[in-house]
C-alpha cells in the first residue's frame, strides 16, 4: 500500500464519526528491547505480537549478522531467537541501521559487552547526526575501545573490543535515555558487576523502567539506590515475551477521538502496560476527553463537538515521542496549548520542535518556539503541504488536522514504514472509507 500512496496524501475530513476500535502493532521500543536481551540469554526465545518495521528489520538484520539464529515470522508477528549465551558468534560486521536510534544504541552495547573483534555501525545522513557520544564515553571507561569516526559525537561508530570489564561507568543521560537502557541491558555480559551513574538530567525515564521491566522478564534484576544503577554479571534466561501493542501509535487514535468528538477504543493496551507513552491519555483527560483504562484496552471519547480545553502547560519531557500528537490535538483546543520539557526532541528523526512551529505555521496557527517546546494559539487552519521530514510522527500526527479540516496534504506518507508500515491502513479501519 505504501507504494500506491499519491504523494502528497490528500486527508479528508470525516463527517459523523461513528467510533472504531483499532489495535496497533506492536510497540518498536518493547521489541528491539526482547530482541537485544534475548540475543544474549542462553537458550531460545519466542517473541510475540512483535512489530514488523524498518526499526525493527535494522535490529533483525544485525543480529543475523552478528552471527544469531533468528527465525521471524512477520505474518504471525513472532520471531525465534537462539541467543549467544553472552558471546557474539561474529568477530567482525558491519551494520546498517538506517536512523533507528534505538538499534544503534542497544547494539553497540551489545557489541561492546559481548563482541570479540572490530565491528562497524553507520546509519543515513540524520543518524549521523543524532548524539551517541555519552554512550561511547561511557564504554570507553568500561574497557572497549569505541571511536566516532568522524570525531563529533555522532555516528559512523567503529567498536574493537574483547568484552567489558566490571566497575562503575559514568552515563549522561541528557540527550537520550537510550544509552543508559542500552548500557542496562549490556551489562549482564559485562566480567564483573556494573554500576551506572547519571550525573545530570536523565530525559524519557520511563523508557528506563521499561528497560527494567523487560530485563525482569529475562531474568535479570537491576537494582536501584541513591541514583546508582547496579547489575550483576549473569546469563538472561531464554523467555516467552509477549510484546504489547505500541501506545506512541495508539496516542494518534486516542487524539482522533479527541478531535473528531468521537469514541476509539485500543485494544491489547491497558492498566498493565509498561509503556509511559500512555501518560498521553493524562494530557486528552485535562483537554476534556472520558479516559477509560480496562485491563485489556482503553477508551478514549472526545468532547461533543471536539472543543477541547486549551489555556494549559504540559511538561511532555517523559513522553515526547507524543508532543506531536499534542500539537495536532492543540489546533482544536479554545485557547493556547503549551509543551514543555522536549528540548531532546530536536534530536529524533528530525529537529521535532521546529518541524512542528514550521508545519502548523503552514496551516495557519500562531506558533511560538521555545528552546524546550513550543506554544500553539489555534486559528482557522489554511490548506497546506505539510512536510514531513522522513519523520514517521509528522505524518501521523499532521493527518489528524486533515480528519477535521479541508486541505491538508501529507507529503512522503511512506515515511511511517520506520515504526507503523499499516498507519493508512489503519486509518481507513478508523474513518470506514477509503484513503
Ligand atoms: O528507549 C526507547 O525505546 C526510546 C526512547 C525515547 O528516546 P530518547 O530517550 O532519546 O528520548 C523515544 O523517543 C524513542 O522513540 C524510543
Ligand atoms: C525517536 C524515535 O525513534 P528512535 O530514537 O528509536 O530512532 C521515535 O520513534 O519517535
Amino acid at each position: 500500500m505504501l507504494d500506491s500512496l499519491p504523494d502528497p496524501l490528500p486527508i479528508t475530513p470525516v463527517e459523523g464519526f461513528g467510533g472504531a476500535t483499532l489495535r496497533p502493532p506492536g510497540s518498536k521500543s518493547l521489541t528491539n528491547r526482547a530482541l537485544a536481551v534475548a540475543a544474549l540469554a542462553e537458550g531460545t526465545s519466542t517473541l510475540t505480537g512483535v512489530l514488523d518495521s524498518d526499526d525493527t528489520r535494522v535490529m533483525l538484520n544485525a543480529l543475523t549478522a552478528l552471527g544469531l539464529d533468528v527465525d521471524h515470522n512477520p505474518v504471525a508477528a513472532t520471531v525465534r531467537i537462539t541467543g549467544c549465551g553472552g558471546e557474539l558468534p561474529a568477530n567482525d560486521a558491519g551494520l546498517f541501521c538506517e536512523n533507528s536510534g534505538t538499534s544503534i544504541r542497544f547494539l553497540t552495547a551489545l557489541i561492546a559487552a559481548a563482541g570479540r573483534g572490530t565491528y562497524r555501525l553507520d546509519g543515513v545522513a540524520r543518524m549521523r547526526q543524532r548524539p551517541i557520544g555519552d554512550l561511547v564515553d561511557a564504554l570507553n571507561q568500561l574497557g572497549a575501545e569505541v571511536t566516532c569516526d568522524l570525531a563529533n559525537g555522532c555516528p559512523p561508530l567503529t567498536v574493537h573490543t574483547t568484552g567489558l570489564s566490571g566497575g562503575t561507568a559514568t552515563v549522561e543521560s541528557g540527550a537520550s535515555s537510550q544509552f543508559l537502557s542500552a548500557l542496562m541491558m549490556a551489562a549482564p555480559a559485562a566480567r564483573g558487576p556494573l554500576t551506572l551513574r547519571v550525573p545530570g538530567e536523565l530525559v524519557s525515564v520511563p523508557y528506563v523502567v521499561m528497560t527494567r521491566r523487560v530485563l525482569e522478564a529475562f531474568g535479570v534484576r537491576v537494582s536501584e539506590e541513591n541514583g546508582l544503577f547496579h547489575i550483576a554479571p549473569q546469563t538472561p534466561t531464554a523467555t516467552e515475551y509477549a510484546v504489547e501493542p505500541d501506545a506512541s501509535a495508539a496516542s494518534y487514535w486516542f487524539a482522533a477521538a479527541a478531535i473528531l468528538g468521537g469514541t476509539v477504543t485500543v485494544e491489547g493496551l491497558g492498566t498493565g502496560s509498561v509503556q509511559g507513552d500512555m501518560d498521553f491519555l493524562r494530557v486528552l483527560r485535562a483537554m476534556g476527553c472520558e479516559v477509560r483504562i480496562e485491563e485489556e484496552k482503553t477508551t478514549v471519547t472526545g468532547p461533543p463537538h471536539g472543543r477541547l480545553k486549551g489555556g494549559q502547560t504540559f511538561d511532555m519531557g517523559p513522553i515526547s515521542d507524543t508532543a506531536q500528537t499534542a500539537a495536532a490535538v492543540a489546533v482544536f483546543a479554545d485557547g493556547p496549548t503549551t509543551v514543555t520539557g522536549i528540548a531532546h526532541a530536536r534530536h529524533k528523526e528530525t529537529d521535532r520542535v521546529a518541524a512542528v512551529v514550521t508545519e502548523l505555521r503552514k496551516l495557519g496557527q500562531e506558533c511560538e518556539e521555545h528552546a524546550d517546546g513550543f506554544t500553539i494559539v489555534p486559528k482557522p487552519v489554511t490548506p497546506a503541504i505539510v512536510h514531513t521530514y522522513d519523520d514517521h510522527r509528522m505524518a501521523m500526527s499532521f493527518a489528524l488536522i486533515g480528519l477535521r479540516e479541508n486541505g491538508v496534504q501529507i507529503a512522503d506518507p511512506g515515511c511511517v514504514a520506520k515504526t507503523y508500515p499499516g498507519f493508512w491502513q489503519d486509518l481507513q479501519t478508523l474513518t470506514g472509507r477509503e484513503l
